[in-house]
């Protein structure tokens, strides 16, 4: 004993402790644990051993952790029920559609369509084909599996689901009674007692909703069986009697643009109600004393009900049905022995939650959206009641939520049943609903790799035609084909898919024939590839040759280009050649001149008067000249008026002596540097000295230098346009060669001339004279036409000044001259029988005058020519 007391009593205090940083938080012990518990003595024992405290194992095992209280996740005043309606044809069915009782409410069309199956055997058939092929299966009583069908499946979008946690799961053979004890009993139960409870029904189309909340008069649904019980029930316990029963019926519809409304369903044709929040103003209550009138009233609100004839239903609800039960107490009740409150019992049959293509009609919105919301709603508010209701509250944006809103919130009892289809054709309807519901639900997902929602399904081009598709048994094996199509093109759809995000299935032996199809779609794929890409070359070959051909026009354009500049190069060079010899014509005019009056003063030996050259002189400077005009057109006219106007100025010089204007005139010419003209300038003051005495010019002389004109006019122009551009040096040989023998006669005696002593003062004229004199000295033999050119300066100069030049008449020169004077008149003669050039007509129209004939006869006889 003592050692037990040892033991168990706790060990000393060691005077170290040594205390590990940071030890394993789960290792260390709560004080209170450690306050309390006492280690045992293996730890003990082996603490004491090593020194170190063991890990506590035992200790943290032994706590005792208060659990907290687990708070049902659904709140009991809310419960979901599913029930499943069966497959659409029964031998069963057959049996007793025949004697089917008619209730009070309108008969469903369809049951001839059942009929009509039934004497049809290949119907029939395929009815029991479809109740083989159910997409929805029964687990147990609280879970389902729903099973997509085998397109969809091959799509990988959908897989097989297991819908569990609903409070209960009615099979496809269950009775209306079965539905009512489950679900309405417990609530008809708290009704009695006085509380309230709601009772909705939610599904597709067709799914029956309505058959569910009314039923039929032979399988009543949930309300009669109700009012049946409660007074049933109230017959049965007297002691219940004080409480009285009224009955409310009416429904909300909804129409696209209009909203809601509401309409009672048991008062007059007018009966519009108005929804404000839980209360509807206007709704009439009938008192109900017995089940017949019950009944009755029911079957009259029905009558009543919106319907339509949907394709999946012939007389569809198109309206939210609420049946109101309301039980007042008149006194207390014996269970509470307190006051009685009035106690309202809620049915409601909302419209069909379907989808819309399904139906093919336009289901109201907001009806759907109000089971949305039903289920939505209530199944936030247990879990986050505050929250849930301020999210919540813009969701009662219907009136049915709205009235609901206290059994939607959770503060009042509420049960929904669903009801679904088990045709594989219904699998989308039904999937979409028990979604809808999931989040209230525990649903297991199995081998869903992608949730199947509605939108996915919507994306399917082929999934729309179920939109005209009647769910009657004629119409089957239009449903088989086109399910059959949809399969088949939604197969190779998603084998694409498939193979892409999973190419490691490729191997698969079910897949083996998609593989063909894959490597047939490669194919066709290449193919398309290819002819594109051809389509591409042929443009860019069609791009290439019109480039070339653009090329090839662009070069043949610049070769006209070419051609072009080539002709207005060569245009540009016969035109600044043409305007050198226009240039050059007054010179050539001065020259003529010069030969004229030369010719004229030798003739008359008279001064030569400078008026001719003084006008030509003149127009040389800008002005074109007559004379000019008339050697450029070349013309018999135009000689005839140059002889003419020879004769006149020889005249007009004879008679004036104009010297003054001579001299303005020879200045002007200082610009035009002709040679020739200077030449015959100086020539004609020669001969002016030398035929002083003889002022009037003779015929012959005129005409002689006339033809000499023309004879040399010709090689004068182009060889003045020429001298124009060449240098000096090359002037002096050309003027050689355009002086005529006499001039260079002439012009040695000019040399003879003391010219130097006629020069005048200007400067640059000497320098000039003196430069060409230099030249001419350097010149053999007969070149002597620069020293004559530049002796036009002397006389200019002399002009200028007005000094008359000094006159010397030398031997040698007179000489000259008549020799000069006897080759004109020989060349006069040689050119008379030619006669082209003027020469013909001068000598026959002008014959030599009187003074020219003795003046050539005194110079033969003095000359001794
Ligand atoms: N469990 C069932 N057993 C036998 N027949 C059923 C069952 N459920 C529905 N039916 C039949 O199916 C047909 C359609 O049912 P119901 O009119 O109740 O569908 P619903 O969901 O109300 O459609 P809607 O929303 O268009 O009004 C009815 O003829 C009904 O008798």
């Amino acid at each position: 004993m003592e050692e037990k007391q040892k033991s168990l009593s706790p060990p000393p205090c060691p005077s170290t402790v040594t205390v590990r940083r940071n030890p394993p938080r789960k290792a260390r012990a709560t004080p209170c644990t450690t306050a309390t518990k006492q280690q045992p003595l293996s730890s003990l024992a082996s603490a004491n051993s090593h020194g170190v405290p063991t890990f506590p194992i035992d200790e943290i095992l032994s706590i005792q952790i208060p659990q907290p209280e687990i708070k049902p996740s659904v709140s009991e005043s809310l419960k979901i029920f599913l029930r499943i309606k069966p497959l659409k044809t029964f031998t069963k069915v057959t049996a007793t559609a025949k004697s089917r009782p008619r209730n009070v409410w309108p008969q469903n069309p369809s049951k001839k369509n059942i009929a009509k199956e039934n004497r049809n055997p290949e119907i029939a058939k395929r009815v029991k084909r479809k109740e083989e092929e159910a997409c929805i299966a029964l687990n147990d009583s609280y879970s389902v599996t729903l099973t997509p069908p085998q397109a969809l499946q091959e799509l990988k979008r959908s897989k097989t689901e297991v819908y569990e946690g609903f409070s209960h799961v009615f099979p496809a053979d269950c009775s209306q009674k079965d539905v009512y004890d489950k679900m309405v009993q417990p609530l008809l139960e708290d009704f009695m007692k006085g509380k309230s409870g709601m009772l909705a029904a939610l599904g597709p189309s067709g799914s029956g909703k309505t058959h569910t909340v009314f039923g039929t008069l032979k399988d009543p649904g949930i309300v009669p069986i109700t009012l049946r019980r409660i007074f049933n029930k109230s017959d049965e316990t007297s002691s219940d009697s004080f409480r009285s029963f009224n009955l409310s019926i009416f429904e909300i519809c909804s129409e696209r643009g209009k909203g809601e409304k509401a309409y009672d369903l048991l008062g007059g044709e007018s009966s519009e109600l108005s929804v404000q929040q839980s209360t509807i103003r206007g709704l009439k209550e009938v008192s109900i004393q017995n089940l017949e009138e019950a009944e009755s009233l029911i079957g009259q609100a029905m009558l009543k009900r919106a319907t339509a004839t949907t394709n999946s239903n012939s007389q569809s609800s198109r309206s939210q049905c609420i049946i109101n039960i309301r039980a007042s107490c008149n006194g207390f009740s014996n269970e509470t022995k307190m006051p009685s409150s009035d106690s309202m019992l809620t049915i409601v049959d909302l419209a069909g939650a379907e989808r819309e293509k399904r139906t093919g009609n336009q289901p109201p919105i907001l009806l759907t959206m109000n089971t949305r919301y039903m289920l939505a709603v209530t199944v936030r508010v247990p879990e986050e009641p505050k929250e849930g209701i301020a999210e919540t509250s813009s969701k009662f944006s219907g009136s049915l939520t709205r009235y609901l809103r206290d059994y939607l919130e959770g503060k009042k009892r509420m049960a929904l049943i669903l009801t679904v289809k088990a045709g594989e054709e219904d699998y989308l309807d039904t999937s979409y609903l028990l979604r809808q519901a999931s989040p209230y639900m525990k649903i297991k997902f199995d081998n869903t790799e992608e949730p199947c929602n509605k939108r996915q399904l919507k994306t399917f081009p082929r999934a729309e035609k179920n939109k005209k598709i009647k769910l009657s048994v004629p119409k089957n094996s239009q449903i088989e084909e086109t399910f059959n199509g949809e399969r088949s093109q939604i197969s190779q759809e998603v084998y694409l898919q498939e193979t892409k995000a999973d190419p490691t299935e490729r191997s698969s032996p079910k897949l083996e024939h998609v593989a063909q199809d894959k490597n047939e779609r490669e194919h066709i794929i290449m193919r398309n590839f290819s002819k594109v890409l051809w389509n591409v070359l042929k443009q860019c070959n069609e791009k290439l040759k019109v480039a070339e051909g653009e090329i090839c026009t662009l070069k043949d354009s610049l070769r006209r280009e070419q051609l072009k500049s080539l002709g207005l190069e060569t245009e540009l060079i016969s035109l600044k050649s043409s305007c050198l010899v226009e240039s050059c014509i007054p010179e050539v005019e001065a020259v003529v001149h010069a030969k004229e009056e030369a010719s004229g003063y030798e003739s008359s030996k008279s001064p030569v008067p400078s008026k001719n050259q003084s006008v030509n002189s003149e127009e040389n400077v800008g002005i074109p000249s007559v004379t000019t005009h008339v050697e450029n057109e070349d013309t018999e006219l135009s000689k005839d008026q140059v002889k003419d106007a020879v004769r006149d100025r020889c005249h007009l010089s004879s008679q004036n002596d104009a010297e003054p204007r001579q001299s303005v005139n020879s200045e002007e010419n200082l610009g035009i540097p002709s040679a020739t003209t200077h030449v015959e300038t100086e020539d004609t003051e020669l001969s002016r000295d030398q035929n002083q005495d003889n002022p009037t010019p003779s015929q012959e002389f005129v005409e002689v230098s006339q033809d000499y004109i023309n004879s040399r006019m010709s090689n004068v122009q182009t060889k003045s346009a020429i001298s124009r551009r060449c240098p000096d040096s090359e002037k002096h040989e050309r003027n050689r060669r355009l002086l005529p023998a006499s001039s260079r006669s002439l012009t040695e005696e000019m040399n003879g001339l003391d010219i130097k002593d006629i020069q005048i003062e200007k400067p640059q004229v000497k320098a000039v004279k003196t430069r060409v004199q230099k030249k001419a000295e350097s010149i053999h033999g007969q070149e002597i036409e620069v020293p004559a050119r530049e002796a036009e300066p002397t006389s200019t100069k002399k002009q200028r000044n007005g000094q008359k030049p000094k006159r010397r008449l030398q031997p040698a020169s007179s000489v000259l001259l008549t020799r000069e004077i006897n080759t004109l008149e020989i060349e006069d003669d040689m050119a008379e029988p030619k006669g082209n050039r003027g020469g013909k007509k001068t000598t026959v129209s002008q014959p030599r005058s009187q003074g020219s004939v003795t003046l050539l006869r005194l110079l033969t006889d003095n000359l001794h020519l």
